[in-house]
Protein backbone atom coordinates (compact mmCIF):
# COMPACT_ATOMS: atom_id res chain seq x y z
CA UNK A 1 0.00 0.00 0.00
CA UNK A 2 1.28 3.40 -0.67
CA UNK A 3 2.81 5.81 1.84
CA UNK A 4 -0.53 7.97 0.76
CA UNK A 5 -3.13 5.08 0.89
CA UNK A 6 -1.76 5.01 4.67
CA UNK A 7 -2.29 8.04 5.15
CA UNK A 8 -5.62 8.89 3.85
CA UNK A 9 -7.16 5.68 5.89
CA UNK A 10 -5.73 6.89 8.85
CA UNK A 11 -7.18 10.21 8.31
CA UNK A 12 -10.49 8.46 7.42
CA UNK A 13 -10.43 6.59 10.43
CA UNK A 14 -9.50 9.50 12.54
CA UNK A 15 -12.66 11.16 11.11
CA UNK A 16 -15.02 8.17 11.91
CA UNK A 17 -13.77 8.37 15.48
CA UNK A 18 -14.63 11.65 16.03
CA UNK A 19 -17.78 11.32 14.31
CA UNK A 20 -18.31 7.86 16.56
CA UNK A 21 -17.04 10.35 19.33
CA UNK A 22 -19.47 13.44 18.62
CA UNK A 23 -22.53 10.58 18.59
CA UNK A 24 -21.42 9.56 22.01
CA UNK A 25 -21.33 13.50 23.33
CA UNK A 26 -24.77 13.89 21.78
CA UNK A 27 -26.51 10.25 23.37
CA UNK A 28 -24.76 11.45 26.93
CA UNK A 29 -26.22 14.98 26.60
CA UNK A 30 -29.56 13.48 26.07
CA UNK A 31 -29.40 10.86 28.77
CA UNK A 32 -27.99 13.11 31.18
CA UNK A 33 -30.78 15.87 30.23
CA UNK A 34 -33.17 13.05 30.60
CA UNK A 35 -31.80 12.03 33.73
CA UNK A 36 -31.62 15.87 34.70
CA UNK A 37 -35.65 16.10 33.98
CA UNK A 38 -36.11 13.27 36.51
CA UNK A 39 -33.80 14.37 39.15
CA UNK A 40 -35.58 17.57 39.27
CA UNK A 41 -39.53 15.85 39.27
CA UNK A 42 -37.95 14.07 42.54
CA UNK A 43 -36.55 17.12 43.57
CA UNK A 44 -39.35 19.14 43.45
CA UNK A 45 -41.02 16.43 45.81
CA UNK A 46 -38.59 16.66 48.62
CA UNK A 47 -37.53 20.38 48.06
CA UNK A 48 -38.90 21.40 51.58
CA UNK A 49 -37.33 19.21 52.97
CA UNK A 50 -33.97 19.42 51.49
CA UNK A 51 -34.24 23.28 52.36
CA UNK A 52 -35.05 23.22 55.55
CA UNK A 53 -31.78 21.03 56.32
CA UNK A 54 -30.06 22.99 54.04
CA UNK A 55 -30.72 26.26 56.30
CA UNK A 56 -29.46 24.49 59.01
CA UNK A 57 -26.09 24.48 57.76
CA UNK A 58 -23.57 26.85 58.90
CA UNK A 59 -21.90 28.91 56.76
CA UNK A 60 -19.29 27.24 55.11
CA UNK A 61 -20.84 24.67 55.11
CA UNK A 62 -23.11 26.60 53.00
CA UNK A 63 -20.00 27.44 50.62
CA UNK A 64 -19.46 23.74 49.53
CA UNK A 65 -22.53 22.82 47.29
CA UNK A 66 -20.50 23.00 44.62
CA UNK A 67 -17.61 20.75 45.27
CA UNK A 68 -19.74 17.78 45.93
CA UNK A 69 -21.00 18.37 42.19
CA UNK A 70 -17.53 18.55 40.94
CA UNK A 71 -17.04 15.02 42.28
CA UNK A 72 -19.17 13.02 40.21
CA UNK A 73 -18.43 14.83 36.84
CA UNK A 74 -14.53 14.95 37.05
CA UNK A 75 -12.68 13.25 34.81
CA UNK A 76 -9.37 13.81 36.43
CA UNK A 77 -7.77 13.08 40.01
CA UNK A 78 -8.74 16.53 41.44
CA UNK A 79 -11.03 16.59 44.18
CA UNK A 80 -11.51 19.60 46.29
CA UNK A 81 -9.32 19.85 49.42
CA UNK A 82 -10.95 20.55 52.91
CA UNK A 83 -9.05 23.43 53.52
CA UNK A 84 -10.37 24.64 50.13
CA UNK A 85 -14.44 24.06 50.93
CA UNK A 86 -14.20 25.00 54.24
CA UNK A 87 -13.62 28.84 52.47
CA UNK A 88 -16.92 30.92 53.24
CA UNK A 89 -18.55 31.66 49.83
CA UNK A 90 -18.48 35.68 50.24
CA UNK A 91 -14.55 35.23 50.11
CA UNK A 92 -15.09 33.25 46.52
CA UNK A 93 -17.31 35.80 45.29
CA UNK A 94 -14.79 38.77 46.27
CA UNK A 95 -12.18 37.42 44.35
CA UNK A 96 -14.07 36.54 41.09
CA UNK A 97 -15.17 39.83 41.26
CA UNK A 98 -11.76 41.63 42.34
CA UNK A 99 -10.03 39.83 39.65
CA UNK A 100 -12.45 40.17 37.32
CA UNK A 101 -13.00 36.50 37.32
CA UNK A 102 -14.96 34.62 34.20
CA UNK A 103 -15.29 31.02 33.70
CA UNK A 104 -17.09 29.58 30.82
CA UNK A 105 -18.00 26.28 31.17
CA UNK A 106 -20.74 24.11 29.65
CA UNK A 107 -20.56 21.71 32.13
CA UNK A 108 -20.71 24.06 34.77
CA UNK A 109 -18.63 22.35 36.85
CA UNK A 110 -18.09 25.65 39.06
CA UNK A 111 -14.51 24.40 40.65
CA UNK A 112 -13.45 26.87 43.44
CA UNK A 113 -10.64 29.12 43.02
CA UNK A 114 -7.38 28.11 45.18
CA UNK A 115 -7.07 31.48 47.52
CA UNK A 116 -3.85 30.39 48.87
CA UNK A 117 -1.62 26.78 48.12
CA UNK A 118 -2.08 24.96 50.97
CA UNK A 119 -5.81 24.70 49.33
CA UNK A 120 -4.36 22.15 46.99
CA UNK A 121 -2.67 18.85 47.23
CA UNK A 122 -0.23 18.26 44.47
CA UNK A 123 2.60 16.26 44.80
CA UNK A 124 4.88 16.88 47.50
CA UNK A 125 8.08 18.28 45.45
CA UNK A 126 6.25 20.48 43.34
CA UNK A 127 4.16 21.67 46.46
CA UNK A 128 7.60 22.86 47.47
CA UNK A 129 9.09 24.47 44.65
CA UNK A 130 5.67 26.54 43.83
CA UNK A 131 5.38 27.16 47.31
CA UNK A 132 8.09 29.70 47.20
CA UNK A 133 5.80 32.05 45.58
CA UNK A 134 3.69 33.74 48.55
CA UNK A 135 0.49 32.06 47.03
CA UNK A 136 -0.77 31.60 43.29
CA UNK A 137 -1.91 34.07 41.06
CA UNK A 138 -4.84 34.52 39.69
CA UNK A 139 -4.40 32.55 36.65
CA UNK A 140 -3.31 29.69 38.42
CA UNK A 141 -5.76 29.94 40.96
CA UNK A 142 -8.56 29.73 38.69
CA UNK A 143 -6.96 27.30 36.23
CA UNK A 144 -4.90 24.63 38.30
CA UNK A 145 -8.68 22.90 39.54
CA UNK A 146 -10.25 22.31 36.06
CA UNK A 147 -6.46 21.37 34.20
CA UNK A 148 -6.14 18.28 36.92
CA UNK A 149 -9.60 17.55 36.35
CA UNK A 150 -8.61 16.78 33.34
CA UNK A 151 -10.36 19.32 30.89
CA UNK A 152 -9.31 21.53 28.46
CA UNK A 153 -8.49 24.95 29.01
CA UNK A 154 -8.09 28.06 27.75
CA UNK A 155 -6.51 30.41 30.19
CA UNK A 156 -6.68 34.59 29.13
CA UNK A 157 -4.66 36.82 31.42
CA UNK A 158 -2.46 39.67 31.28
CA UNK A 159 1.40 39.45 30.40
CA UNK A 160 3.56 38.48 33.12
CA UNK A 161 0.70 37.21 35.82
CA UNK A 162 1.87 33.55 35.68
CA UNK A 163 0.69 31.72 32.80
CA UNK A 164 3.88 29.56 32.58
CA UNK A 165 3.23 27.76 36.13
CA UNK A 166 -0.62 27.99 35.41
CA UNK A 167 -0.17 25.29 32.55
CA UNK A 168 3.23 23.42 33.83
CA UNK A 169 2.48 22.47 37.34
CA UNK A 170 -1.08 20.75 36.00
CA UNK A 171 1.16 18.82 33.45
CA UNK A 172 3.84 16.99 35.75
CA UNK A 173 1.13 16.62 38.89
CA UNK A 174 -0.71 15.13 36.10
CA UNK A 175 1.87 12.82 34.78
CA UNK A 176 2.67 11.79 38.43
CA UNK A 177 -0.53 10.93 39.42
CA UNK A 178 -1.82 8.75 36.51
CA UNK A 179 -1.51 5.25 36.65
CA UNK A 180 -0.87 5.72 33.12
CA UNK A 181 1.40 8.13 33.38
CA UNK A 182 4.03 6.49 35.66
CA UNK A 183 4.03 3.84 33.58
CA UNK A 184 4.46 5.50 29.63
CA UNK A 185 7.93 6.36 28.46
CA UNK A 186 7.51 8.44 25.86
CA UNK A 187 6.45 12.12 25.67
CA UNK A 188 3.42 12.92 27.49
CA UNK A 189 3.51 16.79 27.85
CA UNK A 190 4.29 19.02 24.64
CA UNK A 191 4.65 22.69 25.15
CA UNK A 192 4.48 24.24 21.90
CA UNK A 193 6.19 28.60 21.88
CA UNK A 194 6.38 30.39 18.76
CA UNK A 195 10.42 31.53 19.34
CA UNK A 196 13.20 29.94 20.41
CA UNK A 197 13.88 32.17 23.18
CA UNK A 198 10.61 31.77 25.01
CA UNK A 199 10.96 27.98 24.51
CA UNK A 200 13.94 28.12 26.08
CA UNK A 201 12.74 29.99 29.09
CA UNK A 202 9.65 27.57 29.50
CA UNK A 203 11.85 25.09 29.53
CA UNK A 204 14.28 26.81 32.90
CA UNK A 205 10.78 27.07 33.96
CA UNK A 206 9.75 23.47 33.89
CA UNK A 207 13.02 21.83 34.94
CA UNK A 208 12.88 23.26 38.28
CA UNK A 209 9.91 20.56 38.32
CA UNK A 210 10.92 17.99 36.34
CA UNK A 211 14.39 17.43 37.82
CA UNK A 212 12.48 17.44 41.54
CA UNK A 213 10.41 14.36 40.56
CA UNK A 214 12.96 12.35 37.97
CA UNK A 215 11.38 12.92 34.99
CA UNK A 216 13.24 14.17 31.71
CA UNK A 217 12.20 17.50 30.10
CA UNK A 218 13.85 18.72 26.94
CA UNK A 219 14.10 21.71 24.69
CA UNK A 220 13.82 21.92 20.87
CA UNK A 221 14.17 24.49 18.48
CA UNK A 222 15.80 25.72 15.59
CA UNK A 223 19.38 27.79 14.88
CA UNK A 224 21.13 24.80 16.81
CA UNK A 225 22.43 21.50 15.45
CA UNK A 226 19.82 18.54 15.68
CA UNK A 227 21.88 15.56 16.98
CA UNK A 228 21.84 16.34 21.25
CA UNK A 229 18.06 17.44 20.74
CA UNK A 230 17.54 14.08 18.85
CA UNK A 231 19.27 12.12 22.05
CA UNK A 232 17.33 14.40 24.60
CA UNK A 233 13.71 13.93 22.90
CA UNK A 234 14.62 9.53 23.50
CA UNK A 235 14.27 9.90 27.08
CA UNK A 236 12.41 12.69 27.53
CA UNK A 237 8.63 12.93 29.17
CA UNK A 238 7.93 16.54 28.59
CA UNK A 239 9.25 18.53 25.39
CA UNK A 240 9.27 22.28 25.13
CA UNK A 241 9.52 23.05 21.18
CA UNK A 242 9.31 25.28 18.53
CA UNK A 243 6.94 24.01 15.44
CA UNK A 244 9.52 24.08 12.93
CA UNK A 245 12.22 21.91 14.69
CA UNK A 246 9.78 20.07 16.26
CA UNK A 247 8.29 19.24 12.69
CA UNK A 248 11.37 18.63 11.20
CA UNK A 249 12.18 16.38 13.86
CA UNK A 250 8.71 14.56 13.35
CA UNK A 251 9.13 14.12 10.19
CA UNK A 252 12.60 12.52 10.08
CA UNK A 253 11.26 10.15 12.53
CA UNK A 254 13.25 10.99 15.41
CA UNK A 255 10.36 12.17 17.69
CA UNK A 256 7.24 10.03 18.35
CA UNK A 257 3.89 12.18 19.47
CA UNK A 258 1.03 9.22 20.15
CA UNK A 259 1.75 9.36 23.80
CA UNK A 260 1.03 13.05 24.15
CA UNK A 261 -1.90 13.71 26.32
CA UNK A 262 -1.10 17.15 27.59
CA UNK A 263 -0.76 19.80 24.49
CA UNK A 264 0.09 23.30 25.67
CA UNK A 265 -0.06 25.88 22.98
CA UNK A 266 1.30 28.53 24.90
CA UNK A 267 0.83 32.19 22.92
CA UNK A 268 -1.97 30.14 21.15
CA UNK A 269 -3.25 33.17 19.08
CA UNK A 270 -0.13 34.06 17.32
CA UNK A 271 0.50 29.88 16.67
CA UNK A 272 -2.68 30.06 15.15
CA UNK A 273 -2.14 32.73 13.07
CA UNK A 274 -1.09 31.96 9.20
CA UNK A 275 2.75 31.39 9.39
CA UNK A 276 2.14 29.02 11.91
CA UNK A 277 -1.08 27.18 11.18
CA UNK A 278 -0.41 24.74 9.11
CA UNK A 279 3.05 23.27 11.39
CA UNK A 280 0.40 23.07 14.00
CA UNK A 281 -2.74 20.98 12.82
CA UNK A 282 0.35 19.20 11.49
CA UNK A 283 2.30 18.48 14.93
CA UNK A 284 -1.52 18.16 16.80
CA UNK A 285 -2.14 15.24 14.36
CA UNK A 286 0.59 13.56 15.25
CA UNK A 287 -0.32 13.63 18.67
CA UNK A 288 -3.80 11.06 19.89
CA UNK A 289 -6.84 12.81 19.37
CA UNK A 290 -8.16 10.64 22.10
CA UNK A 291 -7.55 11.46 25.82
CA UNK A 292 -5.68 14.32 25.19
CA UNK A 293 -5.93 17.47 26.77
CA UNK A 294 -5.47 20.53 25.33
CA UNK A 295 -4.73 23.69 26.34
CA UNK A 296 -4.10 27.70 24.93
CA UNK A 297 -2.69 30.35 27.25
CA UNK A 298 -2.09 33.60 26.26
CA UNK A 299 -2.81 36.90 27.04
CA UNK A 300 -4.81 37.99 23.65
CA UNK A 301 -7.86 36.44 22.39
CA UNK A 302 -8.54 37.84 19.21
CA UNK A 303 -12.44 36.78 18.16
CA UNK A 304 -11.21 35.29 14.93
CA UNK A 305 -8.73 32.56 16.10
CA UNK A 306 -11.39 30.95 18.40
CA UNK A 307 -12.96 28.56 16.02
CA UNK A 308 -9.64 27.40 15.14
CA UNK A 309 -8.62 26.89 18.63
CA UNK A 310 -12.05 25.37 18.95
CA UNK A 311 -11.27 22.56 16.33
CA UNK A 312 -8.43 21.49 18.47
CA UNK A 313 -10.07 21.03 21.65
CA UNK A 314 -12.93 19.19 23.43
CA UNK A 315 -15.28 20.93 25.15
CA UNK A 316 -12.91 23.54 26.41
CA UNK A 317 -13.63 25.78 29.90
CA UNK A 318 -12.30 29.30 29.28
CA UNK A 319 -10.81 30.92 32.36
CA UNK A 320 -9.84 34.90 31.85
CA UNK A 321 -9.09 37.45 34.51
CA UNK A 322 -9.84 41.39 33.65
CA UNK A 323 -11.79 41.98 30.75
CA UNK A 324 -9.99 39.91 28.07
CA UNK A 325 -13.09 39.94 25.80
CA UNK A 326 -11.55 43.23 24.86
CA UNK A 327 -8.04 43.62 24.26
CA UNK A 328 -6.59 44.97 26.59
CA UNK A 329 -3.15 45.70 28.41
CA UNK A 330 -1.47 45.09 32.06
CA UNK A 331 -2.98 48.37 34.24
CA UNK A 332 -0.10 48.79 35.73
CA UNK A 333 2.01 50.02 33.01
CA UNK A 334 1.97 53.96 31.83
CA UNK A 335 1.80 54.32 28.61
CA UNK A 336 3.08 57.21 26.87
CA UNK A 337 2.18 57.54 23.10
CA UNK A 338 3.84 60.08 21.08
CA UNK A 339 2.98 60.89 17.68
CA UNK A 340 5.91 62.25 15.43
CA UNK A 341 6.96 62.64 12.23
CA UNK A 342 8.79 59.24 10.55
CA UNK A 343 11.82 61.08 10.06
CA UNK A 344 12.48 62.69 14.06
CA UNK A 345 12.42 59.25 14.99
CA UNK A 346 16.28 58.66 15.46
CA UNK A 347 16.87 61.61 17.07
CA UNK A 348 14.05 61.20 19.27
CA UNK A 349 15.22 57.91 20.37
CA UNK A 350 18.35 59.31 21.57
CA UNK A 351 16.40 61.66 23.65
CA UNK A 352 14.46 59.04 25.24
CA UNK A 353 17.19 56.95 26.05
CA UNK A 354 18.67 60.22 28.28
CA UNK A 355 15.44 60.29 30.15
CA UNK A 356 14.73 57.13 30.80
CA UNK A 357 18.73 56.30 31.80
CA UNK A 358 19.89 59.50 33.78
CA UNK A 359 20.70 60.18 37.33
CA UNK A 360 19.39 57.77 39.67
CA UNK A 361 17.95 55.89 36.93
CA UNK A 362 21.42 55.43 34.86
CA UNK A 363 21.16 51.64 35.23
CA UNK A 364 17.70 51.01 34.31
CA UNK A 365 16.77 48.23 32.06
CA UNK A 366 15.61 49.68 28.70
CA UNK A 367 14.03 47.17 25.77
CA UNK A 368 14.07 49.00 22.52
CA UNK A 369 11.18 47.03 19.83
CA UNK A 370 12.27 48.01 16.07
CA UNK A 371 9.66 46.34 13.77
CA UNK A 372 12.05 44.75 11.21
CA UNK A 373 15.69 43.03 11.41
CA UNK A 374 17.33 45.36 8.80
CA UNK A 375 15.68 48.66 10.76
CA UNK A 376 17.10 47.13 14.21
CA UNK A 377 20.51 46.10 12.90
CA UNK A 378 20.78 49.71 11.69
CA UNK A 379 19.63 51.41 14.90
CA UNK A 380 21.79 49.29 16.47
CA UNK A 381 24.83 50.99 14.71
CA UNK A 382 23.71 54.15 14.92
CA UNK A 383 23.42 53.16 18.93
CA UNK A 384 26.63 52.49 19.36
CA UNK A 385 28.19 55.14 17.01
CA UNK A 386 26.48 57.67 19.95
CA UNK A 387 28.26 55.57 22.50
CA UNK A 388 25.54 53.35 23.85
CA UNK A 389 26.39 49.56 24.61
CA UNK A 390 23.59 47.63 23.15
CA UNK A 391 22.72 43.99 22.55
CA UNK A 392 20.22 43.03 20.00
CA UNK A 393 18.10 39.98 19.32
CA UNK A 394 16.77 39.63 15.52
CA UNK A 395 16.59 37.30 12.85
CA UNK A 396 19.92 38.12 11.18
CA UNK A 397 21.75 37.23 14.13
CA UNK A 398 22.91 33.47 15.15
CA UNK A 399 21.35 31.80 17.85
CA UNK A 400 24.28 32.12 19.86
CA UNK A 401 24.71 35.97 19.58
CA UNK A 402 20.77 36.11 20.19
CA UNK A 403 20.98 33.86 23.19
CA UNK A 404 24.21 35.84 24.31
CA UNK A 405 22.48 39.33 24.14
CA UNK A 406 19.41 38.25 26.30
CA UNK A 407 20.78 36.21 28.91
CA UNK A 408 23.60 39.46 29.49
CA UNK A 409 19.84 41.86 29.88
CA UNK A 410 18.53 39.23 32.01
CA UNK A 411 21.26 39.17 33.98
CA UNK A 412 22.13 42.63 34.09
CA UNK A 413 25.33 42.73 32.76
CA UNK A 414 23.57 45.29 29.95
CA UNK A 415 20.79 47.36 30.36
CA UNK A 416 20.19 48.58 26.60
CA UNK A 417 18.62 45.63 24.49
CA UNK A 418 17.17 46.45 21.18
CA UNK A 419 14.43 43.99 19.62
CA UNK A 420 12.33 42.76 16.64
CA UNK A 421 8.66 41.43 17.76
CA UNK A 422 10.76 38.04 18.26
CA UNK A 423 11.16 39.27 21.70
CA UNK A 424 7.57 40.86 21.98
CA UNK A 425 6.09 37.37 23.19
CA UNK A 426 6.54 35.97 26.87
CA UNK A 427 9.76 36.93 27.85
CA UNK A 428 10.25 37.36 31.10
CA UNK A 429 13.42 39.53 31.92
CA UNK A 430 13.99 40.56 35.17
CA UNK A 431 13.15 44.46 36.32
CA UNK A 432 12.60 45.92 32.42
CA UNK A 433 11.88 49.43 33.49
CA UNK A 434 10.62 50.84 30.45
CA UNK A 435 9.54 49.39 26.96
CA UNK A 436 10.26 51.96 24.22
CA UNK A 437 8.61 51.57 20.80
CA UNK A 438 10.94 53.10 18.15
CA UNK A 439 8.19 51.58 15.08
CA UNK A 440 5.04 50.57 16.33
CA UNK A 441 4.13 46.67 15.61
CA UNK A 442 2.07 45.36 13.14
CA UNK A 443 -0.65 44.84 15.34
CA UNK A 444 -2.31 46.24 18.26
CA UNK A 445 -2.45 42.68 19.88
CA UNK A 446 1.60 42.79 19.60
CA UNK A 447 1.70 46.29 20.88
CA UNK A 448 -0.07 44.73 24.06
CA UNK A 449 2.36 42.15 24.30
CA UNK A 450 5.35 44.26 23.73
CA UNK A 451 4.89 46.61 26.62
CA UNK A 452 4.08 43.33 28.92
CA UNK A 453 7.79 42.93 29.04
CA UNK A 454 7.60 45.52 31.48
CA UNK A 455 5.44 45.69 34.99
CA UNK A 456 5.30 41.94 35.32
CA UNK A 457 4.65 39.95 38.63
CA UNK A 458 2.98 42.77 40.09
CA UNK A 459 5.57 45.46 39.27
CA UNK A 460 5.42 48.71 37.55
CA UNK A 461 6.70 50.21 34.43
CA UNK A 462 6.37 52.54 31.54
CA UNK A 463 5.77 52.37 27.63
CA UNK A 464 6.77 55.05 25.78
CA UNK A 465 5.65 54.43 21.94
CA UNK A 466 6.37 56.62 18.75
CA UNK A 467 3.93 56.14 16.59
CA UNK A 468 3.56 57.86 12.85
CA UNK A 469 0.70 58.45 10.63
CA UNK A 470 2.31 55.26 8.60
CA UNK A 471 0.43 53.14 11.47
CA UNK A 472 -3.10 54.94 11.52
CA UNK A 473 -4.60 52.52 10.78
CA UNK A 474 -4.22 51.26 14.27
CA UNK A 475 -4.94 54.30 16.24
CA UNK A 476 -8.84 53.29 16.85
CA UNK A 477 -7.65 49.69 18.50
CA UNK A 478 -4.77 52.09 19.86
CA UNK A 479 -6.74 54.36 21.88
CA UNK A 480 -9.16 51.22 22.81
CA UNK A 481 -6.33 50.07 24.50
CA UNK A 482 -5.76 53.26 26.20
CA UNK A 483 -8.65 53.94 27.59
CA UNK A 484 -9.14 50.07 28.71
CA UNK A 485 -6.08 50.92 31.00
CA UNK A 486 -6.91 54.32 31.64
CA UNK A 487 -4.04 56.06 30.12
CA UNK A 488 -3.96 59.47 28.84
CA UNK A 489 -4.89 59.72 24.83
CA UNK A 490 -2.82 62.37 22.97
CA UNK A 491 -4.96 64.67 20.86
CA UNK A 492 -2.79 64.27 17.87
CA UNK A 493 -3.62 60.18 17.78
CA UNK A 494 -7.59 60.59 18.17
CA UNK A 495 -7.37 62.87 15.15
CA UNK A 496 -6.00 59.89 12.84
CA UNK A 497 -9.70 58.79 14.44
CA UNK A 498 -10.61 56.19 16.36
CA UNK A 499 -12.19 53.37 13.81
CA UNK A 500 -11.31 50.34 14.32
CA UNK A 501 -9.99 48.08 11.52
CA UNK A 502 -11.41 44.68 11.66
CA UNK A 503 -8.55 42.57 12.55
CA UNK A 504 -8.19 39.85 9.42
CA UNK A 505 -7.28 36.48 9.70
CA UNK A 506 -4.97 34.70 7.30
CA UNK A 507 -7.73 31.92 6.25
CA UNK A 508 -10.53 33.65 7.07
CA UNK A 509 -9.97 37.26 5.87
CA UNK A 510 -12.53 39.86 7.47
CA UNK A 511 -15.27 37.40 7.10
CA UNK A 512 -14.71 35.24 10.52
CA UNK A 513 -17.67 34.80 12.62
CA UNK A 514 -17.76 35.66 15.98
CA UNK A 515 -18.21 32.12 18.02
CA UNK A 516 -19.73 30.18 20.89
CA UNK A 517 -15.97 28.84 22.46
CA UNK A 518 -17.68 26.13 23.66
CA UNK A 519 -18.96 24.80 20.34
CA UNK A 520 -17.80 21.48 19.21
CA UNK A 521 -16.05 21.92 15.95
CA UNK A 522 -17.70 20.05 12.79
CA UNK A 523 -14.87 18.42 11.45
CA UNK A 524 -11.14 18.13 12.20
CA UNK A 525 -9.20 17.16 8.85
CA UNK A 526 -5.13 17.90 9.41
CA UNK A 527 -2.88 18.35 6.29
N1 LIG B 1 2.36 32.47 42.11
C1 LIG B 1 3.24 33.38 41.74
N2 LIG B 1 3.49 34.46 42.52
C2 LIG B 1 4.40 35.39 42.14
N3 LIG B 1 5.12 35.34 41.01
C3 LIG B 1 4.90 34.29 40.20
C4 LIG B 1 3.97 33.26 40.52
N4 LIG B 1 3.99 32.34 39.53
C5 LIG B 1 4.90 32.77 38.63
N5 LIG B 1 5.46 33.93 39.03
C6 LIG B 1 6.50 34.73 38.35
O1 LIG B 1 5.87 35.70 37.54
C7 LIG B 1 6.70 36.03 36.43
C8 LIG B 1 5.89 36.05 35.16
O2 LIG B 1 5.43 34.75 34.88
P1 LIG B 1 5.26 34.20 33.39
O3 LIG B 1 6.49 34.47 32.61
O4 LIG B 1 4.76 32.83 33.50
O5 LIG B 1 4.13 35.21 32.87
P2 LIG B 1 3.12 35.07 31.66
O6 LIG B 1 1.78 35.30 32.20
O7 LIG B 1 3.37 33.81 30.91
O8 LIG B 1 3.55 36.33 30.78
P3 LIG B 1 3.45 36.57 29.17
O9 LIG B 1 2.01 36.82 28.85
O10 LIG B 1 4.29 37.77 28.95
O11 LIG B 1 3.97 35.33 28.52
C9 LIG B 1 7.81 35.00 36.42
O12 LIG B 1 8.99 35.61 36.88
C10 LIG B 1 7.35 33.93 37.37
O13 LIG B 1 8.42 33.29 38.03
Amino acid sequence: MSKDLIELKKRKASDVELVEKKKKHKKDKKDKKEKKHKKEKESKKDKKEKKDKHEKKSNDEEATPKAANFSSSSTGSYSESKELKSVPQQKIDDFFKENEVTVEDSEKLDLRPLLSFNQISLESEIQEEISKFPKPTPIQAISWPYLLSGRDVVGVAETGSGKTFAFGVPAINNILTSEEGKKTKGVQVLVISPTRELASQTYDNLILLTNKVGLHCCCVYGGVPKDAQRTQLKRSQVVVATPGRLLDLIQEGSVRLSDVKYLVLDEADRMLEKGFEEDIKKIIGATKSQGRQTLMFTATWPKEVRELANSFMNNAVKVSIGNRDELSANKRITQIVEVIDSFRKDKRLLELLKKYQSGPNKNDKVLIFALYKKEAARVERNLKYNGYDVAAIHGDLSQQQRSQALNEFKAGKSNLLLATDVAARGLDIPNVKTVINLTFPLTVEDYVHRIGRTGRAGQTGTAHTLFTDQEKHLAGALVNVLNGANQPVPEELKKFGTHTKKKEHSAYGAFYKDVDTTKKPKKITFD
